[in-house]
């Protein structure tokens, strides 16, 4: 028998109707009596929270790291799900992504629908993620959903309410799961895992936040989280990752007091690309914000969490760019054909 262990989160997977509106509710062995098993597996269950994946925290993240490492200190075990709210799971599986160093996979799977649905897509995930994660080798951290494997890095949730609710818009699959068998269609991209270096107990954790550009913009909000203390900073510009003279301004003094900046974009798909000037990209990577390539603003965010955690407390501002870079290297696309070669990532 090859074992995996699921490990509950809560979202919709595991969410009924409280009178007034769906949340998460069911523990682990009630989700996973919701699907039928793949034959031969032996499932154990950690029932570690249960929450709708919008009120999920950096804490509840490391707590899952952390959890998941645990779990692959068993050499019985095969693999391992985490069942997640669909809301973040993005977020979730991409931090976990970049401090994998197991051969073993870790398969994230939710369900648009609640539990209990009489023709809901929970009990179909489930069976395919138990089936990937008793399968894969060197998959690194994905995303089973709706019938098909996705690398975390790059995959987002792409509609609030249908069941394809994933796709990478600059990618593709890395397989499909039908007919009770997973078909790998590429391989993973994976790179070295980030050294990992939790806070204690009680421990800070660093503040990132996300601040998106559009018409009309002042530096408010940006100057509001630097003074809320965040150590890092998503501007999500628009088009290829523009904003304004007065945010690059900020940008830079912002960078200038260590924060760590990176520059996504609020398009759906396509790279950040440093091509204007006058408050765009060009300017903005020239004070030192990082161009994120092709990551969506929630996974930009968090390579910039996972590199202020590698790099340590302690780190200088210079170590700390230095792991981003090599995050968002790792994350990179190559630019469109009309890019000028060199133009897509800042050089700060
Ligand atoms: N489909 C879902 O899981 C959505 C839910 N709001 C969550 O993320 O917890």
């Amino acid at each position: 028998m090859r074992r995996v262990v699921v490990i509950s989160t809560g979202g919709t997977i595991a969410s009924r109707w409280q009178g007034e509106g769906y949340a998460a509710q069911a523990g682990g062995s009630e989700v996973l009596a919701s699907a039928p098993v793949p034959e031969g597996l032996d499932v154990r269950v950690v029932d570690l929270f249960t929450v709708n994946s919008s009120r999920i925290t950096t804490a509840h993240q490391l707590e899952l790291l952390r959890t998941v490492r645990e779990v692959l200190t068993d050499p019985e075990v095969a693999g391992v799900v985490v069942t997640h709210g669909t809301d973040t799971l993005e977020e979730s599986a991409y931090l976990l992504s970049l401090f994998h160093d197991d051969p073993r996979p870790v398969v994230f799977t939710g369900a648009q629908q609640p539990l209990e649905v009489a023709d809901g897509d929970a009990p179909g995930n489930l069976y395919d993620a138990l089936l990937t994660a008793s399968c894969g080798r060197d998959t690194g951290v994905v995303i089973v959903f709706a019938g098909l494997v996705h690398e975390a890095r790059g995959t987002v949730k792409v509609h609030t309410l249908a069941p394809q609710a994933f796709a990478d818009p600059c990618g593709s699959p890395l397989g499909r799961v039908e007919f009770g068998r997973v078909t790998w269609l590429r391989r993973p991209d994976r790179t070295p895992a980030l050294e990992l270096r939790l806070p204690g107990p009680g421990g800070r954790l660093p503040r990132v936040d996300i601040v998106m550009h559009h018409t009309g913009a002042d530096t408010l909000l940006l100057d509001a989280v630097l003074a809320a203390g965040a150590e890092g900073v998503v501007l999500v510009g628009t088009g290829a990752g523009n904003a304004t003279p007065d945010i690059a301004a900020a940008v830079a003094c912002a960078v200038d007091s260590g924060v760590l900046v990176a520059l996504s974009t609020r398009v759906q798909t396509g790279p950040v690309a440093a091509l204007y000037t006058g408050g765009g990209a060009v300017d903005l990577a020239a004070v030192g914000a990082l161009l994120s390539g092709s990551l969506r603003a929630g996974q930009t965010r968090i390579a910039v969490l996972a590199s202020l955690l590698s790099a340590g407390p302690a780190a200088t501002a210079a170590e700390r760019t230095d792991v981003l870079r090599r995050v968002l290297d790792g994350a990179a696309v190559e630019p469109p054909l009309s890019v000028p070669a060199g133009s897509r990532r800042s050089a700060a």
